[in-house]
């Protein structure tokens, strides 16, 4: 989307929510999920696979923060960390998917091992993190904003898996109901940041580009997923049914 002439704030947010039409929840692996029609092996890839993007957040956040000299905004953004992390007296987001995992019927290691991680997978996530080392750190903070449209991704999670997916284990739910209240306070942080950063036209048409390449990568793990675990056509499909693909950080 170009803009053309400085937008307001207040249009701006507008065009930024806007993206939203984009979100991964209109993803076909996303609505099977959601709608019940996912096998227990759709499920566990999933899990096993965004287990990837979930570790490399706080990589991606601590670089943000790396390339940020302001101590306010660090202050704030050492959050994000925290919550993944975790720290004294809380477990965090990380240990939360593990038993995410466990509630789906895979093992710490299989996650821990990233055995799963499909190349597709692999790539869009690093792409995320060497965009937050390389990029301003007020563009890279600002990428995050796709969780605008995240509560709502876990809220519906939390009223429809439990429905459809009976063997699924209660515990596993923590995470997404952790990140409800999470991931509306770093919007807020987010999103003033934005519309106080991008304020002219050129700037504009280039955040929304960036929010559109956060989109991308989303979408793009869904698509990976789709074409192992939906079309079985896993990487080399033609070749072995072995997981032959490289499972260690090279990039
Ligand atoms: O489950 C999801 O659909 C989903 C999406 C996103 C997102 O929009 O990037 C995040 C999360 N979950 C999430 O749990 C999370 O901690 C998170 C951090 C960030 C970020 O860009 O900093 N996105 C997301």
């Amino acid at each position: 989307m170009h803009v053309s002439e400085t937008l307001t704030p207040e249009a701006f947010e507008q065009a930024l929510r806007e993206k939203g039409a984009y979100y991964h929840i209109h993803h076909p692996y996303h609505i099977a999920m959601h709608n019940g029609q996912a096998t227990k092996q759709q499920i566990q890839g999933w899990v096993a696979n965004r287990f990837y993007y979930q570790i490399n957040i706080p990589l991606k956040d601590a670089a943000i923060m790396a390339n940020c000299p302001d101590p306010s905004v660090r202050r704030q953004w050492v959050q994000r960390i925290l919550d993944h992390d975790g720290y004294e007296g809380s477990e965090g987001g990380i240990e939360a998917w593990l038993q995410l995992g466990e509630a789906v019927g895979l093992t710490r290691e299989e996650l821990l091992s990233a055995q799963h991680v499909l190349p597709g997978v692999r790539f869009a996530v690093d792409a995320y993190v060497n965009f937050a080392r390389r990029a301003d750190w007020q563009e890279a903070a600002c990428s995050s904003l796709t969780e605008l449209f995240a509560p709502q991704i876990h809220q519906s999670r939390l009223e429809s898996w439990p429905q459809h997916y009976p063997w699924i284990k209660e515990e596993g739910y923590f995470y997404f109901r952790s990140r409800l209240g999470q991931a509306r306070r770093d919007v807020e942080h987010g999103l003033s940041l934005a519309l106080e950063i991008f304020d002219t036209a050129e700037k504009q048409t280039r955040m929304l580009e960036i929010l559109q390449f956060k989109l991308d990568i989303l979408w793009a793990m869904l698509d990976a997923m789709t074409m192992a675990y939906s079309l079985d056509r896993a990487p080399y499909h033609t070749v072995t049914d072995q997981p032959v693909w490289h499972t260690t950080r090279l990039v």
